[in-house]
C-alpha cells in the first residue's frame, strides 16, 4: 500500500497529498504487519482511504527511535531552543490551518466554520503559549537550608513519553499533550484514535518543516488493543498520557503500574452538571448551557449533560431551552459540513451512532421518560442525530449517570441549594460543572462545594490554554493546559549543597 494518496475536498476547492504511513524518525514507513486501517466519513458513511496500523513492533520501533533522540539529541536543547521549535510550528500552522480544519471536517464529522476552524485556531493559540512558556515553565528553586547549606531544584524531562488520544478534537486533544510536552523537553511516541489519524498524520509533516530533529516526534496510528496496549506496557516509555474512556484509563493505568511504574495523565469521561438558579439570567443560561450540549454533537467530556434548574423557573427554562436550539442551532436546516450555517454535524462513527442511539432509545421505550428532538433530518446516509432533550429525568435513570457522549441534554429540577449541590456531586465523575445565578456568593459556595476540576459561573465549556484543565475522582488524574500542562511533563530533582567550611 502507498504511504501517500491524493484526497480532494472539492467543497473548499482543495486537493492536497494525505500521509499514510506511521511516522517514525521524521519518516513515513509501512506498517511491518501490512495492517491497515479505513477511515469512514461520517458525514456520508464513506470510505475516505485507508492507512497503516502500527504493531507491537512498529511500536516498539517507535519507542526506540524517541529514546535514541532523547539521549542524543533532545535532551540537550535548552528551552530557548525548543521554544524557538514552537514558534516555527506554530507559523507552519497559521499557514496550513484551513486545510487541517478541513481534514478534521472530513475525518470527524465537525462542520467546518462553525467547529473546525476554532480548534485550529485553540491550537494556534496553544502552540504559542508553550512557545513562549519552554524556557519559563521549566525553571527550578533555590531553597535556603541554613548557612552551611542550601539546595536547589530541577526541573526535569521524563524522557520518552507515550500519549494516546481521543476522536472527538482529534488534533487539538493532540495539541493539548503535544506542544507541553516538547516544551518540557521530552520526546513523544503518540496514537491517535483508529477513526480520526488523518489530520495527525498531516501535521506530523509540519513538525517535520519546523526543524524537530528525527524521532522528537513519531506519530503511530493504530488500534488500541494493539497499539495503544503495548504503549502503557512498554518497559521503555517513562510516562504516559491518555485521554478517552474512563474504562480504558483504568486498563493504562493498570498497564503502567504493572510495566514499569511508569508516570501517568488520564483525563477521562464526565457527566458534567449545570445548575441554573432561580435568580439567572436565563437568556444566557440557556445559550450557554445549549452550546454546553449540542457544540461538537455532544462530543465533549466536559459537555453539560446534566441539566438541573430550580424549580420555580423550571418550565421558564424548557420553553426557552427549546425555542432557542430550534432557532439559534437550525440542525438540519443544512447537513453540508462545509455550508456556513452547518452548527451540529454527526457523530464520528457509526459505532457512537449507535450507542448514542441506544442511550436515546432506553431513555424512550425502557424508561418511558419525555423527550423532544429538534430540527429537520432528511435522508442522510451519515451518523447526524437530532438535538434531543430528556425532560423531567429522575437522578438514579440512566441517562443522569452514563456518560452519552452524543448530542443529548438531560434536565431535571431542584429545589434549593442544598439539593442542587447534593444533586450535582451524585456521580462517579468530577471533570466540569457550570453555575448560572446572579448572586456572587452563591456562584462562590458552588465553586467551593462542587467536586469537579472545572467550574464555570455564568458560562459553559469555554476552556482557555492558559488555564488548567482535569478531572477529579474518576474523571481522571492530572492537569493539562496552563503551567500545569507542562509540569505534567516535568518531574523535580532535589539537589542538596554542603557548603560547611573543611
Ligand atoms: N474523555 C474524552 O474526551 C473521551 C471520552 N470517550 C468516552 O468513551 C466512550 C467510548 O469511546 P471509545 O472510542 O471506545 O474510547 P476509547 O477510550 O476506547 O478510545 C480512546 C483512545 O484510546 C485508545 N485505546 C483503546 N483501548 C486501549 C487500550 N486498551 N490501551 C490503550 N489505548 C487504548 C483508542 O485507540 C483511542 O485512541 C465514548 O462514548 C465516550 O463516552 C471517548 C473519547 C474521548
Ligand atoms: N472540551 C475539550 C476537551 C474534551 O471535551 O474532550
Amino acid at each position: 500500500m502507498s504511504l501517500f494518496t491524493e484526497i480532494s475536498i472539492p467543497q473548499l476547492n482543495i486537493s492536497y497529498k494525505q500521509p499514510l504511513g506511521l511516522f517514525i524518525n521524521n519518516n513515513f514507513v509501512e506498517s511491518s504487519e501490512n495492517e491497515q486501517i479505513e477511515t469512514v466519513n461520517p458525514a456520508t458513511g464513506e470510505a475516505i482511504t485507508k492507512f497503516h496500523a502500527a504493531s507491537e513492533a512498529d511500536i516498539d520501533k517507535a519507542v526506540a527511535a524517541a529514546r535514541e533522540a532523547y539521549e542524543s539529541t533532545w535532551s540537550k536543547t535548552s528551552p530557548e531552543e525548543r521554544g524557538v521549535l514552537l514558534g516555527k510550528l506554530g507559523q507552519l500552522i497559521e499557514q496550513e490551518k484551513e486545510l487541517l480544519a478541513a481534514i478534521e471536517t472530513v475525518d470527524s464529522g465537525k462542520p467546518y466554520y462553525t467547529n473546525a476552524l476554532g480548534d485550529l485556531e485553540q491550537i494556534l493559540q496553544l502552540t504559542r503559549y508553550y512557545a513562549g512558556a519552554a524556557d519559563k515553565f521549566t525553571q527550578g528553586k533555590m531553597l535556603p537550608v541554613s548557612s552551611d547549606k542550601y539546595a536547589y531544584t530541577v526541573k526535569a524531562p521524563y524522557g520518552v513519553v507515550a500519549q494516546v488520544v481521543p476522536w472527538n478534537y482529534p488534533l487539538a486533544m493532540a495539541s493539548w499533550k503535544m506542544q507541553g510536552c516538547l516544551a518540557a523537553g521530552n520526546t513523544i511516541v503518540i496514537k491517535p484514535a483508529e477513526n480520526t489519524s488523518l489530520s495527525l498524520l498531516y501535521f506530523a509533516q509540519l513538525i517535520q518543516k519546523a526543524g524537530f530533529p528525527p524521532g522528537v516526534v513519531n506519530v503511530v496510528p493504530g488500534y488500541g488493543n494493539v497499539a495503544g496496549t503495548r504503549l502503557a506496557s512498554h518497559p521503555d516509555v517513562d510516562k504516559i498520557a491518555f485521554t478517552g474512556s474512563t474504562a480504558v484509563g483504568q486498563k493504562v493505568m493498570a498497564a503502567a503500574a504493572m510495566s514499569n511504574l511508569k508516570a501517568v495523565t488520564l483525563e477521562c469521561g464526565g457527566k458534567s452538571p449545570a445548575l441554573v438558579f432561580e435568580d439567572a439570567n436565563l437568556d444566557e443560561a440557556v445559550k450557554w448551557t445549549a452550546a454546553g450540549i449540542y457544540y461538537n454533537s455532544g462530543q465533549n467530556c466536559t459537555a453539560n449533560s446534566r441539566i438541573y434548574v430550580q424549580d420555580s423557573v423550571y418550565e421558564k427554562f424548557l420553553a426557552k431551552f427549546t425555542s432557542h436550539v430550534q432557532e439559534t442551532w437550525k440542525f438540519g436546516k443544512t447537513l453540508d459540513l462545509f455550508d456556513q450555517e452547518c452548527t451540529v454535524g454527526p457523530v464520528v462513527s457509526k459505532t457512537q451512532y449507535e450507542r448514542v442511539q441506544g442511550y436515546i432509545e432506553h431513555g424512550k421505550s425502557t424508561e418511558k421518560l419525555s423527550l423532544k428532538q429538534m430540527g429537520q433530518l432528511s435522508d442522510s446516509k451519515g451518523y447526524f442525530i437530532k438535538p434531543t432533550i430528556f425532560i423531567d429525568v429522575p437522578q438514579d435513570s440512566k441517562l443522569n449517570q452514563e456518560e452519552i457522549f452524543g448530542p443529548v441534554a438531560v434536565i431535571a429540577k431542584f429545589t434549593d441549594y442544598e439539593e442542587g449541590i447534593a444533586l450535582a456531586n451524585d456521580t462517579s465523575y468530577g471533570l466540569a460543572s457550570a453555575v448560572f445565578t446572579e448572586d456572587i456568593r452563591k456562584a462562590n459556595h458552588f465553586a467551593r462545594d462542587i467536586k469537579a476540576g472545572t467550574v464555570w459561573i455564568n458560562s459553559s465549556n469555554d476552556e482557555e490554554v492558559s488555564v488548567p484543565f482535569g478531572g477529579f475522582k474518576m474523571s481522571g488524574i492530572g492537569r493539562e493546559l496552563g503551567e500545569s500542562g507542562m509540569d505534567a511533563y516535568l518531574q523535580t530533582k532535589a539537589v542538596h549543597v554542603n557548603i560547611s567550611k573543611l
